[in-house]
């Protein structure tokens, strides 16, 4: 596992709780349908969105498997409200069990992404703060190889499910965002309800050669967020889910306490950049536990560019 003094002691417990369970839903995962129909609909989560059999798998073993860690505070997209674990913890864990349920399926790339604060008294205030307050954030992605990727606030490490033990084992350095890449991840099929400055910098990208960017780009839209943090965290990249015109995406679709908000602290950990568009992500403040903000990540220069658009005049 983790070297020695990688994991602040007070996080310990609660790591090795959540990668136990990590671990054996890879294997459930890689089971597929000879465990059940995993991706079969079984209900809507507070959010409405339609819930899945592993979303509520998943979101059932984390919980249990957290007493005894010090988790007071547990927040998790199946859930409506926070749950209460540990009445004398001192952590507030937010969670989206299953991230990219829409892949469960058709056998794509999923993953689970977490963050840790601080507890504080309230359940909701201990999640209703900036991203800065986050004490550690991470992913695990369950793919041709399952891994977890995390950060404890200085640096973001990465360590991979040996499959023969079912134990994560850390690989590589420190990981880092590529300064250069001609990739960017949107889902396209929205193309008429973004706003100006994000339809702009598209079009730009899609001009490619002639355009002002002289370059021709690459597109890539896997629908897991997991998936595509993991992608440009490898090999650099943009990320884009802004708000839309759509009815209920005038805040976009993704959730700030236990999507976005641990992403962003991933990538600024690796030298990237998240914004709202026009913002740094995490000096925003979620106004509800379920609140969603469109979410712009990636490699520095090419956040920056988007957040340009966003100064341009109309
Ligand atoms: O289907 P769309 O609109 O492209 O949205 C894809 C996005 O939705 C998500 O699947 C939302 O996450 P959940 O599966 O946890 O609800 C992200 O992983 C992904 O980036
Ligand atoms: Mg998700
Ligand atoms: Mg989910």
């Amino acid at each position: 596992m983790a070297p020695a003094g990688m994991i602040p002691a007070h996080l310990e417990a609660p790591m090795q709780a959540l990668s136990r369970v990590a671990s054996d839903l890879a294997q459930t995962i890689a089971r597929g349908p000879l465990e059940g129909a995993l991706g079969v609909e079984v209900g809507s989560n507070s959010d409405g969105d339609n819930q899945k059999a592993l979303d509520v798998m998943a979101d059932e073993a984390f919980a249990a498997a957290l007493p005894g860690t010090g988790v007071r505070w547990y927040a998790s997209e199946e859930q409506e409200t926070v749950q209460e674990i540990d009445t004398d913890g001192a952590l507030a864990l937010a969670i989206d069990p299953l991230d990219g349920s829409s892949n469960i399926d058709v056998n794509v790339t999923i993953g689970t992404i977490f963050s840790i604060l601080p507890a504080l008294e309230g359940a909701d205030e201990s999640f209703l703060r900036s991203g800065r307050d986050q004490i550690a954030a991470g992913y695990f992605i369950y793919g041709p190889m399952t891994a977890l990727v995390v950060t404890f606030g200085d640096g973001v490490f990465s360590f991979v499910r040996d499959p023969q033990t079912g134990r994560f084992v850390q690989v590589g350095d420190r990981m880092k965002i590529p300064a250069t890449s001609s990739e960017f991840a949107i889902n396209a099929s929205n193309y008429h309800q973004w706003s100006k400055p994000v339809r702009a910098y598209i079009d730009d990208c899609l001009l490619g050669l002639e355009g002002p960017r002289a370059k021709n780009f690459n597109m890539r839209w896997v629908a897991s967020l997991v998936a595509e943090a993991h992608r440009i965290l490898t090999r650099g990249g943009i990320f884009l889910y802004p708000s839309d015109s759509r009815p209920g995406y005038e805040q976009g679709r993704l959730r700030m306490v236990y999507e976005c908000a641990p992403i962003a602290m991933l990538v600024e950990q690796a030298g990237g950049r998240a914004t709202t568009g026009p913002k740094p992500l995490l000096d925003q403040r979620p106004d509800q536990l379920h609140a969603r903000t469109p979410l712009i990540f990636g490699t520095p220069e090419k956040v920056d560019r988007v957040t340009a658009y966003h100064e341009r005049a109309e």
